[in-house]
C-alpha cells in the first residue's frame, strides 16, 4: 500500500515531538530519506572537507542513489513510526514519573538529607549533551539551596559518564563554527564554575567507567567513591583538545606532575585502584557491594550537622577558589582555539563518521 502525503506530513510532526535524541546516525538517515522523498536523488555540489556536518548530510543523501521518491517516503514514515513506538516503550525507564523536577537528561532525588543527581542517558553511556550541561547546573543550584546536607553525583546504567557528547559539535549554528566555539567555551566555563563554587559537600559515586570532563571535575569534588569496575580516562590529545575542569592545575597538585602528564597529555587510562593510589579517588569498593557500602557511608555523613559541614568545606576550599576560577578561564580560552583546529575537527569528524555507518 502506498504511503499518503498525509501520512508523510504526520510523520514529520511526530518527529518534532520526540523527547529522546535518536542519535546522529538515525538523524542522518532521516535527513537523507526526507530529502530523497521531497527532492529526489542528491544533485547538489559536495560540501568542502571542513564543512563536516553538511558533508555528512550530503554523503547520507547521496548514498541513497536512485531510490524512488515513493520508497523513500515509505522508509521515512516507517523509521519515524519505529522511533515513536520505541520511545513510548522506553519512556518509563528513561524518565520515571516520580523524577523530582521534570528534567530530561538527569534525575534528581532528595532522601535522608541527601540530594542525588543521576546522569540519565544510559544508552549514550551518559554522554553530556548541551541540555545535560544545563540541567546539571540547574540541579546543582537547587541542591545548594535545598535542605539536604550533602549532594551526590552518579550515573545510571553501566557507565558513570563518557564525557562531552561529541554530537555537541555536529550541530553547527547559523553563525558557524566560530560561534559554536564561543558558545561552547561560555557553557563550559559556567559548568565548571558550578563545581568550584558548590557550597555543600559534593560526593561522586563513580558507578562505572568515566571519560573526559566527568574525570577532570572529580578534582573539584570533596569525596570520590568508586566501584572497582570503573576506569578513568581523559583522551584529550586523541581528540586534538586540551584539559579542562581545572585539571591542568588540580591534577598535578593531587598526583604530581608526571602522573598528571601521563593522564592529561598521553591519554593514560587509570584503573580504579590506580586512581585511588594517585589520590583522585578516595576509596574503591568491590562492584558487588559498591552501592550498599557507599549508601551506608552517605547516610552517616548526611546525619552530621549541615552548617558545620558547609563551613568546614569553605575553610578547606576558599584559599584556592580565586586560583581555580583563573585556571578555568584560561582552560576555556585555550579549548575555544582547539575546537577550531584541524586536529580537533578531524578527530571529532572521525568519531561521528564511525558512528554513522551510512
Ligand atoms: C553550543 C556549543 C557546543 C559545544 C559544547 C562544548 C562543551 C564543552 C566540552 C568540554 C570538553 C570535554 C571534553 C571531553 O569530555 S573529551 C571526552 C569525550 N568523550 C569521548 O571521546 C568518548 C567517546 N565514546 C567512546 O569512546 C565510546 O563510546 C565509549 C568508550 C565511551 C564506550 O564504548 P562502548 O563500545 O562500550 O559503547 P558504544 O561506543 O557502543 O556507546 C553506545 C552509544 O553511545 C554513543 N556515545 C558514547 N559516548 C559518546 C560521546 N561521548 N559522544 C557521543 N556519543 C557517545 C556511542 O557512539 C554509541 O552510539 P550509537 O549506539 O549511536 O553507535
Amino acid at each position: 500500500m502506498q504511503v499518503s502525503q498525509q501520512d508523510f506530513e504526520k510523520a514529520k510532526d511526530q518527529l518534532k515531538l520526540l523527547k529522546v535524541d535518536p542519535g546522529n546516525e538515525v538523524k542522518l538517515k532521516l535527513y537523507a530519506l526526507f530529502k530523497q522523498a521531497t527532492q529526489g536523488p542528491c544533485n547538489t555540489p559536495k560540501p568542502g572537507m571542513l564543512d563536516f556536518v553538511n558533508k555528512a548530510k550530503w554523503d547520507a543523501w547521496n548514498s541513497l542513489g536512485s531510490l524512488p521518491q515513493e520508497s523513500a517516503r515509505q522508509q521515512y514514515v516507517d523509521l519515524v513510526s519505529s522511533l515513536v513506538s520505541s520511545e513510548s516503550s522506553s519512556h518509563v525507564k528513561e524518565n520515571p514519573p516520580d523524577s523530582k523536577s521534570g528534567y530530561e537528561t538527569i534525575e534528581v532525588f532528595t532522601e535522608d538529607n541527601i540530594t542525588k543527581i543521576v546522569l540519565n542517558r544510559p544508552k549514550m553511556k551518559n554522554a553530556i549533551s548541551v541540555k545535560m550541561y544545563e540541567e546539571i547546573m540547574e540541579a546543582l543550584e537547587e541542591a545548594a539551596k535545598d535542605d539536604s546536607v550533602i549532594t551526590v553525583l552518579t550515573g545510571s546504567g553501566d557507565y558513570y559518564c563518557s564525557g562531552n557528547d561529541l554530537n555537541n559539535f555536529a550541530n553547527v549554528s547559523a553563525g558557524g563554527i566560530k560561534e559554536m566555539a564561543d558558545n561552547g567555551a561560555k557553557l563550559l566555563k559556567n559548568f565548571v564554575k558550578h563545581f568550584i563554587d558548590f557550597p555543600k559537600p559534593l560526593i561522586a559515586v563513580v558507578n562505572g567507567p568515566a571519560v573526559g570532563i566527568s574525570v577532570t571535575v572529580l578534582g573539584l569534588f570533596d569525596v570520590v567513591y568508586s566501584t572497582d569496575r570503573a576506569t578513568f580516562h581523559t583522551p584529550f590529545s586523541n581528540l586534538g583538545q586540551s584539559p579542562e575542569g581545572c585539571s591542568s592545575y588540580v591534577f598535578p597538585k593531587i598526583m604530581g606532575l608526571a602522573k598528571a602528564t601521563e593522564m592529561l597529555l598521553f591519554n593514560k587510562k587509570l584503573t580504579a585502584a590506580e586512581a585511588c593510589s594517585v589520590g583522585l579517588v578516595t576509596e574503591v569498593f568491590p562492584d558487588k557491594t559498591f552501592q550498599k557500602e557507599v549508601r551506608a557511608r552517605l547516610k552517616a555523613y548526611a546525619s552530621l550537622p549541615r552548617n558545620s559541614l558547609a563551613i568546614s568545606k569553605q575553610l578547606l576550599r576558599s584559599i584556592e577558589k580565586e586560583k581555580l576560577h583563573e585556571v578555568n578561564s584560561q582552560e576555556c580560552a585555550c579549548l575555544k582555539e582547539r575546537w577550531l583546529s584541524d586536529e580537533c575537527m578531524n578527530a571529532v569528524m572521525s568519531f561521528l563518521k564511525k558512528k554513522s555507518k551510512l
